[in-house]
């Protein structure tokens, strides 16, 4: 079967700085990948280059489905009620009509924000406008979704809410994801690999194999191993 992602030999480079090196990249359909990696180790660059958002790169990238992208800010239009930012995540002719907003309620429902489909988005909690994001990349039925660490902005218990929900979402739809994080528990709670990528290289790749929904308790040592990974003693990071 085909894979979802396909990248090969990437490189990417701003003047001669180079940000990626080299990199190798397969995402099967259906499966969840986390990328973590220090600060400015390239995975946003190689996050926006998959959504096609950057073509000025060296190597192949092949992306064949539809793809969805989720950032860490919502980037909702504030003068758009919620259903019609929703709305607006689907492709070409759909998103003008008034379909759309059915398409758009049953994603909300599956965010659990039935309450709020006509509120405008100023009106919403930082995890709510989070949950909107999250329909909108939704409601064109990706094959790929690509998360810019969607919780990197929410507090500790909306971000452990999220978890359950991303999870639930992914079970549902079975898009391929990749989840850019700083969290390592959030990788370990959500996805089947995690790659860690350093100066622009993936440097390590764990498997995941444990079943949903996930304890923490249960990947302690995976835990430890992959803070090592990006150099971290676990005893500094409890
Ligand atoms: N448009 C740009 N022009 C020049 N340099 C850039 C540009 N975009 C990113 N970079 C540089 O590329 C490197 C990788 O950036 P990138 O945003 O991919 O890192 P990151 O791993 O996502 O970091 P963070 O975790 O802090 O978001 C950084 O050194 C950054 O300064």
């Amino acid at each position: 079967m085909a894979g979802a992602v396909s990248v090969r030999g990437l490189v990417k480079e701003f003047g001669d700085r180079r940000v990626l090196d080299e990199v190798d990249l397969d995402i099967r359909p259906g499966e969840f990948v986390a990328l973590l990696g220090r600060s400015g180790s390239g995975k946003s660059t190689l996050l926006r280059i998959l959504a096609g958002l950057d073509a000025e790169v060296r190597g192949t990238v092949e992306v064949p489905g539809t793809v969805s992208v989720a950032f860490q800010q919502p980037r909702l239009l504030p003068w758009r009620r919620v259903w019609r930012n929703v709305s607006l995540g689907l492709r070409g002719a759909g998103k003008q009509k008034a379909a759309g907003r059915a398409v758009a309620e049953k994603a909300l429902a599956e965010v659990r924000l039935t309450d709020h489909v006509d509120a405008w988005p100023l009106t919403l909690s930082g995890g709510e406008a989070q949950r909107v994001s999250l329909a909108r990349a939704l409601v064109r039925e990706p094959d790929v979704l690509l998360l810019d660490e969607p919780f990197g902005a929410l507090d500790a218990l909306t971000r452990l809410a999220m978890h359950h929900l991303v999870d639930q979402l992914w079970r549902d739809h079975r898009p391929a994801v990749l989840l850019v994080t700083h969290d390592v528990d959030e990788a370990l709670l959500l996805a089947d690999r995690i790659l860690v990528l350093d100066e622009g290289r993936i440097v390590a790749e764990h498997r995941v194999g444990l079943s949903r929904p996930r304890r923490r308790a249960a990947f302690a040592e995976l835990r430890t191993r992959v803070l090592a990974d990006l150099g971290v003693d676990d005893v500094e990071a409890a």
